[in-house]
């Protein structure tokens, strides 16, 4: 296809998101379940269970104790720098960091062995360059409880990775422009974006984007579900993976809520065959957006194929609901893009098959 072809409806289709809600994208489907949808969902529940997707009692309790000890490494990090750095007593008193979670963990979609993504929050004094990735590297080097330490700075969003007795855990770092941070930090707030960088931005906004998911989703449970499954099922269809140009945990958390958001009634067997028939429907490159994307005098680039050029070069744009919105995913290309409309293509049969 040529890009240039592509440049209208892209540009027409973000300004119709964001002026006017209407055409059969956006129309809003209020039915709610029959008794088959009924059946069909105990169904749907019972196979999920039998796969293997949810961990036990026992491994989510190992995971909270695992994120309470690094909420206290990374509090005891802090304090120990600002007393290095000559603050006053009152200041070390008060000294905190603030440990949030986002990705599959923090949407509650997770399956036994998943990595936790964290982020941990700081206060202006305290850098990522030396005093992230090489004081505490050092300290976490140091511990025993932690294996496979592997810091990579120069990753688009820089990260951590550790295990933490067995549980693997992503670390980010964000410093924000705070003195102190509070221990109830709101991370929805735009005031987080205050002069900062943007590979913090980045940081942050994984965060902000679970966050404002979980918000757009008319219930939440049933978006769990829906995800969960249709997660399991891209993985067995060979369409999950960022880095190899399909989709990756946000990408379909966000289709999913799309889908949630278009039938507020449906509960998890019903997401399901709506999803394939939305997406086999979808005219691409249409964007999958939440909400309206917002502009912000803080001035940080937001996905816009009217200005950007970039932008318009997106074959499926999945645009992140929290300033700043972005594209999440620009690494389908027309190839992957035609495997997974087949994809689709099979799922809305195999659902209409089975009514
Ligand atoms: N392309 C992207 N655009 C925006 N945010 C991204 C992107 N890739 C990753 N992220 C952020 O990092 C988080 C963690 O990514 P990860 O690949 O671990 O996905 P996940 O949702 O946790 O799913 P999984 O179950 O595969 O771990 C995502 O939920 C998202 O917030
Ligand atoms: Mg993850």
């Amino acid at each position: 296809m040529v890009v240039g072809s592509q440049t209208p409806s892209v540009a027409a289709s973000a300004q119709s998101g964001n002026k006017r809600k209407g055409g059969a994208a956006n129309k809003v489907f209020l039915a709610g379940p029959s008794e088959a949808d009924l059946q069909r969902n105990a169904d749907l529940e019972k196979f999920l269970v039998d796969s293997g997707l949810y961990e036990t009692e026992e491994e989510a309790e190992k995971r909270q104790e695992v994120l309470g000890r690094i909420d206290q490494i990374v509090k005891a990090w802090v304090k120990q720098l600002t007393r290095l750095r000559g603050y006053t007593d009152q200041m070390v008193e008060e000294a905190n960091a603030v440990l949030f979670t986002f990705g599959s963990y923090r949407l509650g979609v997770h399956g036994p062995g998943a990595d936790v993504d964290t982020l941990c929050v700081g206060p202006s004094y305290v850098n990522r360059e030396e005093d992230f990735f090489i004081i505490l590297h050092d300290l976490l080097a140091d511990m025993e409880e932690v294996t496979e330490l592997q810091p990579v700075p120069d990753a688009h969003v820089p990260v951590m990775k550790f295990k933490f007795l067995g549980i693997s855990i992503d670390l980010l770092y964000a410093s924000i422009s705070l003195l102190v941070v509070p221990e109830e930090l709101d991370i929805s707030n735009e005031s987080v974006l205050h002069q900062v960088d943007e590979q913090t931005v980045r940081s942050l906004n994984g965060c902000r984007v679970a966050d404002q998911i979980l918000k757009h989703v008319p219930n939440v449970e049933h978006f769990r579900t829906a995800l969960r499954c249709l997660k399991f099922w891209a993985k067995r269809r060979g369409v999950y993976s960022n880095v190899t140009g399909f989709l990756g945990g946000v990408n379909w958390a966000l289709l999913v809520a799309r889908v949630c958001q278009l039938y507020p009634n449906a509960i998890p067997s019903m997401l399901v065959s709506r999803f394939f028939r939305v997406y086999t429907l979808w005219r691409w490159p249409n964007p999958v957006m939440l909400c309206p994307i917002e502009e912000d005098e803080l001035g940080f680039p937001v996905w816009d194929p009217r200005k950007n050029p970039r932008d318009r070069l997106h074959h499926m744009p999945i645009i992140t609901p929290a300033y700043p919105c972005m594209n999440s995913s620009y690494n389908v290309s027309i190839s992957t893009l035609r495997v997974m409309i087949e994809q689709f293509q099979f799922g809305n049969k195999t659902c209409e098959v089975s009514g």
